[in-house]
C-alpha cells in the first residue's frame, strides 16, 4: 500500500489519473487542491512534502493552456511552470521521495524535427515560437528529474505526452486547446442556428490527439516498469519517453469531425490571421510499444464519448 501524492488532480490529466488509482484500489492517494496548496509557493511545498513524505509523486499540475494562451502569456508559462516544477521535484527530494513522474509535452522537440518525432530529436534545434517559454520549462523539467536520478539515485521519471483530449478538459474558448475549442464552438453555432463557424491558421497543421484515460494508463504503466527496463529505454540520459497514439489529423479534418459529431452543416471558414503554430509534431511512440503499452481510444469514438461529457458537463465547465 503506497501513498501516492498526486499533483494536479482536479486537471483533465490528472483527474483521469486518479480515476484510475482509485480504481484500482492498491493506494493511498493525497491530494491538495491549488487553492489548498500553491505549488509555486517554495516553503508551502517544503512543509507539504515534509509532513506528508508520500512514497511517490505524480506531477501533473502546470500552467496549461492552447496556441492563443501560450502565445499570450509567455511570462506566466515559462515563471510557473519553472516554480511548479523546482518545487515539487526538489522538495519531492529533500523530504526523501524516492518515486516521481514528471508530465511534460510534444512541444519540447524541435519546430523542424523529423517525424515522427524521436525521443533523442530534445535540443537538436530550435523551437516552435508560439510556445518556446513553455517548451523551455518542460525540458528545465526533464533535466530536473534527469538530474536528481544522477546525482542522487532518485528515481525520477519523464513522459511527453502528445495533444490530449478528454474528460475534464478545458473548453475557454481562447485559451484552451483545438479539439475542446472546436467542440465548444461548433456546438454553439447547431445551438445558435449559425451558418459558419471560423478556424483558426490554415487548417493545414497536423496534430496527435490521444484520450486523456490512455495517457493515464500510460503514465502508471511508466511509473510501474522496473527501473532498469525504464533505464535501458531512456539512455543514454535517463530522459523521457514519449507518450502519443502515432496517427495524426490535419486541422481541417479534425474541424470536419467535430462539425459531423456535433451535427454541425454550416461552413467552415479559416482566419489565417491566427497562427498556426508547429507544423505537425507526430510522436515517434516505439519505444513505449516496444516495452508493452499502445494507445486504445481511435479519436472518432473519443470524440464522441467527450462531446456527450462535454453536453452533460456544460453548466460547470472551467471559463
Ligand atoms: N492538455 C494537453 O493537451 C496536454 C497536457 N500536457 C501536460 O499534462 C499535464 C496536465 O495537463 P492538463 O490536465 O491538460 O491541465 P489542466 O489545466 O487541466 O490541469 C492542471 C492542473 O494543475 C493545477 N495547477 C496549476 N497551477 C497550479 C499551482 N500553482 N498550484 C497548484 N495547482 C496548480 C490546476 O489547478 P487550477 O485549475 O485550480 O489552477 C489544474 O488542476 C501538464 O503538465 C501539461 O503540461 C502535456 C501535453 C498535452
Ligand atoms: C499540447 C500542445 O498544445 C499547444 O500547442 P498546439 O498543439 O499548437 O496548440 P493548440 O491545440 O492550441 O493548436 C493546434 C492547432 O489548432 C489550430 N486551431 C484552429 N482553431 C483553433 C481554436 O479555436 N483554438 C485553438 N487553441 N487552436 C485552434 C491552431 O491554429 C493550431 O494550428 C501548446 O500548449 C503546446 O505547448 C503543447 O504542449
Amino acid at each position: 500500500m503506497a501513498r501516492i501524492y498526486v499533483a494536479g488532480h482536479r486537471g483533465m490529466v490528472g483527474g483521469a489519473i486518479l480515476r484510475r488509482l482509485l480504481a484500482g484500489g492498491r493506494d493511498v492517494i493525497l491530494t491538495r487542491t491549488h487553492a489548498e496548496l500553491d505549488l509555486t509557493d517554495q516553503a508551502a511545498v517544503r512543509d507539504f512534502m515534509a509532513a506528508e513524505r508520500p512514497d511517490a509523486v505524480i506531477l501533473a499540475a502546470a500552467r496549461v493552456g492552447g496556441i492563443h494562451a501560450n502565445n499570450t502569456y509567455p511570462a506566466d508559462f515559462i515563471y510557473d511552470n519553472l516554480l511548479i516544477q523546482a518545487n515539487v521535484i526538489g522538495q519531492a527530494h529533500a523530504a526523501g521521495v524516492q518515486r516521481l513522474l514528471f508530465l511534460g509535452s510534444s512541444c519540447i522537440y524541435p519546430r523542424e524535427a523529423p517525424q515522427p518525432m524521436a525521443e533523442d530529436a530534445l535540443l537538436t534545434g530550435v523551437l516552435e515560437p508560439t510556445n518556446e517559454p513553455y517548451a523551455i520549462a518542460k525540458i528545465a523539467g526533464i533535466k530536473l528529474c534527469e538530474s536528481f536520478a544522477r546525482q542522487h539515485g532518485r528515481d525520477y521519471r519523464s513522459v511527453m505526452p502528445t495533444n490530449l483530449y478528454g474528460p475534464g478538459d478545458n473548453f475557454h474558448p481562447e485559451n484552451s486547446h483545438v479539439l475542446p475549442a472546436l467542440i465548444r464552438r461548433f456546438h454553439e453555432a447547431v445551438r445558435g442556428g449559425r451558418g459558419e463557424v471560423v478556424i483558426w491558421g490554415t487548417g493545414t497543421p497536423r496534430r496527435e490527439f490521444l484520450h486523456v484515460d490512455d495517457m493515464a494508463e500510460a503514465s502508471l504503466f511508466v511509473m510501474d516498469l522496473d527501473r532498469a527496463t525504464y533505464e535501458a529505454n531512456t539512455r543514454p540520459m535517463l530522459s523521457h519517453i514519449n507518450v502519443g497514439t502515432g496517427e495524426d489529423i490535419s486541422i481541417a479534418d479534425l474541424a470536419r469531425l467535430v462539425a459531423e459529431v456535433t451535427g454541425y452543416r454550416g461552413r467552415i471558414r479559416f482566419d489565417t490571421s491566427r497562427p498556426d503554430g508547429t507544423p505537425r509534431k507526430l510522436m515517434d511512440v516505439s519505444r513505449l510499444a516496444a516495452m508493452g503499452w499502445r494507445a486504445r481510444t481511435a479519436l472518432r469514438p473519443g470524440l464522441e464519448e467527450t462531446y456527450q461529457w462535454f453536453l452533460r458537463e456544460a453548466a460547470s465547465l472551467r471559463q
